[in-house]
C-alpha cells in the first residue's frame, strides 16, 4: 500500500536537512487511499483531551453519563487550558489487532523492512519502530503548540498521512509550525492523500477547527522511531 520511490527519497531527504518539514503528494494509489478515508470515516475515537492538568483519553459514553452541567464545566476547564496555549481535544484510534484491516495493513507497510529503511538511509538512524494512529478533528477542536520529542522512545520524525477530502481553506485546521518565539512560519492544510513528515524537534500545532466545518479532519500519524518499546 505504502511505499517511496527513490526520487521521492531523495527530495524527502533534501527538504527535511534544509528545512526539517516536507511534503510528499499523492503517496497512496487512489484505491487504497478511497478504503483509507472510508475507514477513518466509521472509525470508533476516543476523546484525547486534556483535564485536570493531565492528558486522558475518553469514551463517548463516559461524556453522555455526565450531565448537562458536568459537560460544560469539563469544556471550560479543558478551554482554560487551552487558553494559555496548553492542551488539545480531538478524535484518536490507537492502531491494534481490533483495528479494520486497511488500518492494519497500513500500519504493516509503516513497519516494513522497506519504509523503515529508506527513513534509516533518510535520517542516519537506525528506525526500527513506527507507530501509528488514527485521528480525526471535527469543529472546535484543536492540539495547541508543542513538539514532538520523547526520547524514551527515540522519536526522530513525525508524520502525517492526510486523508480528508476537499478541506476547505477557511476551515482551520492547519499543521502549523512556528518559531520559538511563537512566531508562525510554514504551514499544511489538510489534503488528501499526502503525506507530512517532520524533525520532532519543530514546534508546530494543530490549529483550531472551525465550528462551521463541513467535514472532519481525518489523518493517520505517527512517529518513525530508534527504540521500540
Ligand atoms: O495531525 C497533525 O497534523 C499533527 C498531529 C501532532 O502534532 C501530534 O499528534 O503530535
Ligand atoms: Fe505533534
Amino acid at each position: 500500500m505504502l511505499q517511496l520511490s527513490q526520487q521521492q527519497q531523495t527530495e524527502l531527504q533534501q527538504k527535511l536537512s534544509n528545512e526539517g518539514f516536507a511534503r510528499i503528494e499523492n503517496i497512496l494509489d487512489d484505491t487504497n487511499a478511497q478504503q483509507l478515508h472510508e475507514c477513518l470515516c466509521n472509525l470508533d475515537y476516543q476523546l484525547a483531551l486534556f483535564h485536570n492538568g493531565t492528558a486522558k483519553s475518553v469514551k463517548d459514553s463516559d461524556i453522555l453519563a455526565l450531565t448537562p452541567q458536568e459537560q460544560q464545566a469539563l469544556l471550560e476547564d479543558i478551554h482554560s487550558y487551552a487558553s494559555r496555549g496548553v492542551g488539545f481535544m480531538y478524535g484518536r484510534h490507537s492502531i491494534a489487532s481490533s483495528s479494520p484491516e486497511t488500518l492494519q495493513r497500513l500500519y504493516s507497510d509503516l513497519n516494513s523492512n522497506a519504509i523503515q529503511s529508506c527513513f534509516s538511509a533518510i535520517s542516519s538512524q537506525n528506525i526500527i519502530r513506527t507507530s501509528a494512529q488514527a485521528t480525526r478533528f471535527i469543529g472546535g477542536q484543536y492540539l495547541t503548540r508543542h513538539n514532538d520529542i520523547v526520547e524514551a522512545e527515540g522519536r526522530v520524525y513525525a508524520y502525517v498521512l492526510s486523508l480528508s477530502k476537499s478541506w476547505h481553506p477557511d476551515w482551520g485546521g492547519l499543521l502549523q509550525f512556528f518559531e520559538p518565539d511563537g512566531t508562525p512560519t510554514k504551514s499544511y492544510a489538510p489534503k488528501f492523500n499526502s503525506l507530512v513528515v517532520f524533525d520532532v524537534s519543530k514546534i508546530h500545532s494543530v490549529t483550531y477547527v472551525a465550528p462551521f466545518a463541513k467535514a472532519p479532519r481525518l489523518s493517520v500519524t505517527g512517529w518513525f522511531r530508534t527504540i521500540d518499546i
